[in-house]
């Protein structure tokens, strides 16, 4: 039987720790086949970002062509975008499919989009025209949206708990979850899962202490693009999601690759892959 396929719409992290080096790696983990449509080259590493080259718009209009003309994607993720026009073009795509594939349809793949604004460096990966174009474009057509608490902030326009921000932006249309809690003030981390509609409900999870979390939120939302494409419900694949990026932190835990966070752990771990609901072409 095929694997199910998803596709990650994201950067590049020289570095190997976050962007699509953490995608591709974690869809293979969870058993799906990775296709990657990439939109940015980043100059990074542990350390930070030292420069950012946005790919052509031609290049990801092709890029797209080729991947959704040819496979059978299960489900979408996006990651870093960094221009308005690519947020534009994913937004026009995701309607494109929806029509293609009927809006009621069960086919129709689920779009997680993880809202890539600002690296944990503190580098910008996205301005404020970009934040603008996620509210306005693609954030009403996603499935399920995945800032942490200051991409919660920076898209619901101002501050407020992890449960009003998720509940704010799901009002937009999508299921969102708000990651992270303050896992170093509570040794726990608290992800606030919204779905539209619904009152917003904490999903807990022991904290891992460690300092290696480069790539963390890639790896998160990609698990739970890897979740979805095997056909799991949303509150499973969150929680199945966060279960993984713990065991991988754990892994990576002691570690001691670069000068500053290192990475969160990309390698194979023990964890059966989850039993697929679909089957594919
Ligand atoms: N130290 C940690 N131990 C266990 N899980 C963590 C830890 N830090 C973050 N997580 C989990 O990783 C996922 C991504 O969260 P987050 O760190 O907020 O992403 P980002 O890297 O985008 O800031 C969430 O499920 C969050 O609860
Ligand atoms: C190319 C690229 N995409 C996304 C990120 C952000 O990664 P994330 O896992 O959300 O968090 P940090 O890696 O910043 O801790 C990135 N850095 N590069």
């Amino acid at each position: 039987m095929n694997p199910p396929v998803a596709l990650t719409i994201a950067g590049t992290d020289s570095g190997g720790a976050a962007g699509t080096a953490a995608d591709l790696a974690t869809f293979a983990a969870l058993g799906v086949h990775g296709a990657c449509v990439i939109t940015a080259v980043t100059a990074q590493d542990t350390t930070g970002v030292s420069d950012i080259h946005p790919v052509p718009h031609s290049a990801i209009e092709a890029q797209l062509d080729a991947v959704l003309d040819d496979l059978p994607v299960a489900a979408i993720k996006t990651g870093m975008l960094g221009t308005v026009a690519a947020v534009e073009a994913i937004a026009q795509r995701v309607v494109k499919l929806s029509v293609a594939h009927g809006s009621l349809s069960a086919s129709q793949p689920p779009v997680v989009v993880d809202p890539v604004l600002v690296a944990t460096s503190g580098a910008v990966l996205g301005g404020e025209d970009v934040r603008r174009a996620y509210v306005d474009h693609l954030l009403p057509v996603a499935t399920v949206v995945t800032p942490n608490l200051d991409e919660a902030r920076a898209l619901a326009g101002h501050d407020g708990s992890p449960e009003e921000l998720a509940t704010q932006l799901a009002g937009l249309g999508p299921a969102v979850v708000v990651t992270g809690g303050d896992p170093a003030a509570t040794g726990e981390c608290t992800d606030w899962l919204a779905e539209p509609g619904q009152p917003p409900i904490p999903l807990r999870h022991p904290a891992v202490p460690t300092s290696n979390d480069h790539g963390t939120g890639c790896t998160y939302s990609s698990a739970l693009a890897a979740h979805l494409a095997h056909g799991a419900p949303l509150r499973e694949a969150a929680e199945h999601a966060a279960a993984y990026v713990a065991r991988q932190l754990a892994t990576s835990r002691h570690w001691t690759l670069g000068r500053g966070r290192g990475p969160i752990a990309h390698l194979f771990t023990d964890q059966p892959s989850p039993t697929s609901t679909k089957e594919t072409a």
